[in-house]
């Protein structure tokens, strides 16, 4: 079986260790046919031949790049495998997916029950993780070999004037608080702290000041140097937890009236530190411990606080109830001091004398802790806490001059993180969800510190502010400190997935570097202060440093002021000098942006000018095509209109024809004296009522078509304005386009279709004039058969009088119009009120209004020649 145990490429970019890292996750979406991945994942760079991350870094950063790599260590990851309890023993859990290959190295097989397995059986992940850290501890390992393995140069560095951060991190039920505090007669890491501590400073604790205990920002201000030992000593600036925690109470006494500072036992703390378990040391473990390398004179002040951040929200473990009743706890604030770093505020510090006091204080605050039961753990932590020792470096001889420091030691033990799913418990659920969104968060932070690490990537902002936890761990990931973690793991089988996930966790912590310590940025000053006022920059400097690096041992208090202040000078030109060049580097960049921005504002000019030009030919275009298609619907609309009147026309001069055809025999001349006879003049009158009521139909069909031919008029005119206004359009879509080529043309094409149109209103005018004379012809016609019908009845001679003034001819007066005959009365005109006389038509009404006498008189005579009426032809011809 091939193994592939170090990245392909070899070389551990950014990105390849990324994807070692995120390998297993990275492949989980991908499907069965993706490339068959290596059977082991490396989780972890750095290892074997390949350049140290330091190396890559100073490639790469420039943060580095200003500070000497020597002290840019890699963060400390430790490993801690517990062994399997007595219950899991009982179980039979399985331990053989957990391999230890070396002292750094770690193998993990999935075992066949683990979700892992079962995606590494789809090809989508693997079955086996390689990890590396610092170091690997076995279930074999006792707590005083993991003490001096972890944390006991943490306890000198600290004593030698720096803040340290050892934090542990693993699945519940790993070993974490066993390993902080340890269990029984096992004591942990903080215990043997503290020992370690006192045995260190015998005879150098700062033991004649009966301090009271004090809040945080006093210690700060003492950090800062705002306050002489000759101050401390006279506790003036020390503000008593007691007033403050009075106010808080109601008046009550306070944890401090027990005496633990003095160890007075009377109170009902004193019998609570009682039962606590005492400390067992190993006789060899503080061998060899007295701190001879500790600064000559110097003398300390030990101070501890204890506090937890439980549901995201942060109790003081020593805030000690005095009376036994249950009281709602009073929850902690987290402020930003001068400088911008967070702290606890009312946190209460207790000056301790010795490593049993501390270890009691330590007990008594466990007691306070939020613990539960499980399913994993009987007695699960379910809050982060924080156990702090701070050391105050004291000058006794420099009353006036502000000689004193303080460092830090701070010991978290992490709740662990679990499946929310296992909790049944409402309360157990919340806890588990807060606890693991906070670690969640502490990975998202040490992500992206690790992300700016390297300085060719534009930086990710740290999400400090999203969880309590990596707020108040803050400063160790910002230079304040250096961080150190512990990987706690449970061996067995059935916890596989969420170890294997812990340790994914750890493997980007193991990238991490720290950032330039306290010390450095000390020995930066100093090589200023060396350096010729503003003369160099930042890599002559830096070579000073290189050459002198024993001065990065150095102490900033040991300067006076003078040299500080002319410290400060130098800082303020240096920072003068990297404005100065900042700005000349933003006004090249400014410049660059715009000439950039120029050509991109000119190509999306071009751009639009391109698209506005294709567009207006696009709509030239299509209205020629619109303006085509509405000549030709105009021009077929048009002769069809046309031959629909030419037909109508054409019958109408047929029925005339006909109509005259038969009235002409019926009025037959009457040559003789006698007229025709009575059953000839009756059946002529009838044949006049049918005729005169065909004459009327016909009108009514005349009217009828002349009605239709003006709506089509109407339609015409409507076409006229639909073509008006799409002139308009287009003369405004021309405007659009800025372009005047194709609208002459389109011009044209419309002043071409209004003439047609002119013609064709032409053309109904004189179909309207034609049938108006048709209209007056057959008028006309109407007249002449009133007339005939007329003498027809009048000569009735034999008629009597009576009968004769009976159908009203006899008395009829000339100029006597009202008793006129009704033939006398047109019917035409209310049958085309539209029509307008013309003089041809007048003429003939004229003709027409002959009086009946001389009606009779022609009637009498031979009928004269009929007049030539217009034919249908002659009239068509003239359309
Ligand atoms: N190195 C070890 N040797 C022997 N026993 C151990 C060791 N580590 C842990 N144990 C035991 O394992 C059990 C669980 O340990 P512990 O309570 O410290 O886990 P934890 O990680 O703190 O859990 P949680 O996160 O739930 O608080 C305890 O009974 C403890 O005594």
């Amino acid at each position: 079986m091939a193994l592939s145990l170090s990245s392909p490429s070899g070389y551990p970019y950014d990105e390849d260790e990324e994807m070692a890292v995120f390998e297993s996750t990275a492949a989980e979406h991908g499907g069965p046919t993706r490339p068959r991945l290596p059977e082991i994942s490396v989780i972890s760079p750095g290892l074997d031949t390949r350049p140290s991350i330091i190396e890559q870094v100073t490639v790469y950063g420039s943060m580095l790049g200003n500070c000497d790599e020597g002290n840019m260590e890699r963060v400390k990851v430790y490993l801690r495998i517990r062994p399997l309890t007595e219950t899991e023993i009982s179980r039979g859990e399985e331990k053989g997916c957990v391999a230890v290959q070396n002292e750094e190295t770690l193998l993990l097989k999935a075992p066949k029950e683990s979700q892992n397995m079962r995606t590494a059986e789809k090809g989508i992940t693997q079955s086996m993780h390689k990890f590396s850290f610092t170091k690997i501890l076995g279930p074999k390992t006792t707590q005083q070999q993991f003490y001096e393995c972890t944390m006991k140069k943490m306890v000198k560095d600290v004593l030698q004037g720096e803040n340290r951060l050892l934090y542990t991190y693993g699945v519940t039920n790993s070993g974490k608080t066993y390993t902080i505090q340890g269990s029984g007669r096992e004591a942990g890491l903080l215990p043997r702290a503290l020992a370690s501590l006192f045995r260190k400073l015998q005879g150098r604790l700062y033991g004649a000041i009966d301090l009271k205990p004090v809040m945080y920002q006093d210690v700060k201000q003492l950090d800062a140097g705002e306050v002489t030992a000759e101050e401390i000593r006279r506790n003036s600036l020390l503000k008593e937890v007691r007033g403050n925690q009075n106010s808080r109470r109601g008046g009550t006494t306070s944890i401090w009236d027990s005496g633990i500072g003095g160890l007075s036992s009377t109170s009902n703390m004193a019998t609570l530190l009682e039962d606590t378990d005492s400390v067992c040391l190993e006789p060899d473990s503080l061998s060899n411990s007295k701190g001879d390398d500790l600064e000559e004179g110097m003398q300390f002040s030990i101070w501890v606080s204890f506090y937890e951040i439980y549901n995201e929200f942060l109790y003081d473990l020593l805030d000690a109830s005095p009376t036994l009743q249950p009281r709602k706890r009073v929850t902690l604030r987290l402020s930003d001091d001068k400088q911008g770093n967070p702290y606890v505020k009312d946190l209460t510090w207790i000056n301790v004398r010795s490593a049993e006091e501390a270890w009691k204080i330590l007990r008594a605050g466990h007691r306070n802790q939020s613990f539960a039961s499980t399913v994993l753990n009987q007695n699960s932590s379910r809050s982060h806490s924080i156990f702090s020792i701070r050391v105050l470096h004291i000058r006794p001889e420099a009353h006036s001059s502000p000689a004193k420091h303080i460092s830090e030691l701070t010991v978290c033990d992490l709740a662990g993180s679990e499946r929310c799913k296992e909790q049944i418990n409402g309360e157990r659920m919340k806890e588990a969800n807060n606890i693991n969104t906070s670690l969640l968060t502490l990975g998202r932070c040490i992500s992206a510190l690790r992300h700016n690490q390297n300085k060719m990537r534009p930086p990710q902002v740290v999400p400090f502010r999203d969880s309590k936890l990596t707020r108040v761990l803050q400063g160790f990931f910002c230079g304040r400190g250096v961080s150190s973690m512990v990987v706690n793991i449970n061996p067995c089988a059935s916890i596989y997935d969420e170890t294997l996930q812990a340790l994914k966790f750890s493997a980007t912590a193991t990238q991490l570097v720290h950032g330039p310590s306290t010390k450095t940025r000390v020995a930066y000053i100093l090589s200023l202060l060396r350096e010729p006022a503003g003369s160099g920059n930042d890599s002559t400097m830096m070579e000073e440093e290189g050459d002198e690096s024993d001065v990065e041992d150095g102490d900033i208090t040991m300067l006076n002021t003078e040299a500080l202040l002319q410290a400060i000078d130098v800082l303020k030109r240096e920072v003068q000098r990297q404005r100065e060049e900042r700005e000349v580097l933003e006004a090249n960049v400014r410049e660059q942006v715009v000439s950039e921005m120029m050509e991109v504002i000119n190509d999306m000019q071009n751009g639009f000018r391109e698209t506005l030009e294709a567009q207006g030919a696009l709509i030239e275009e299509r209205y020629e095509d619109k303006i085509a298609n509405i000549q030709k619907h105009l021009k077929k609309f048009y002769s069809q209109e046309l031959k629909e009147r030419d037909q109508i026309i054409e019958n109408l001069f047929a029925t005339l024809e006909k109509k005259e055809d038969e009235s002409v025999p019926k009025a037959v001349p009457r040559g003789d004296s006698e007229g025709p006879r009575r059953s000839q003049r009756l059946m002529t009158q009838t044949e006049q009522g049918s005729l005169q009521a065909k004459l009327q139909q016909c009108g009514a069909e005349l009217n009828a078509k002349t009605q239709g031919g003006l709506r089509s008029w109407k339609n015409l005119r409507q076409l006229r304005m639909d073509l008006q206004k799409l002139g308009v359009d287009l003369q405004s879509g021309e405007r659009a386009c800025c372009r005047n080529t194709g609208g002459e043309r389109l011009r044209q094409a419309l002043a071409g279709a209004d003439e047609t149109l002119a013609k064709q209103d032409q053309i109904l005018v004189e179909l309207q004039n034609s049938l108006t004379l048709i209209k007056a012809d057959l008028r006309r016609k109407a007249e002449t058969l009133a007339q005939t019908q007329l003498p027809t009845s009048c000569d009735d001679t034999s008629a009597t009088p009576s009968s004769c003034k009976k159908r009203g001819c006899g008395a009829i007066a000339p100029g006597n119009t009202e008793n006129r005959p009704p033939s006398k009365r047109t019917f035409f005109p209310p049958l085309f009120p539209m029509c307008t006389p013309t003089r041809k038509y007048n003429s003939r009404v004229v003709e027409a209004n002959i009086t009946p006498y001389s009606q009779i008189l022609r009637s009498r005579q031979q009928s004269p020649p009929r007049s030539p009426a217009p034919t249908p032809r002659t009239l068509r011809g003239r359309y």
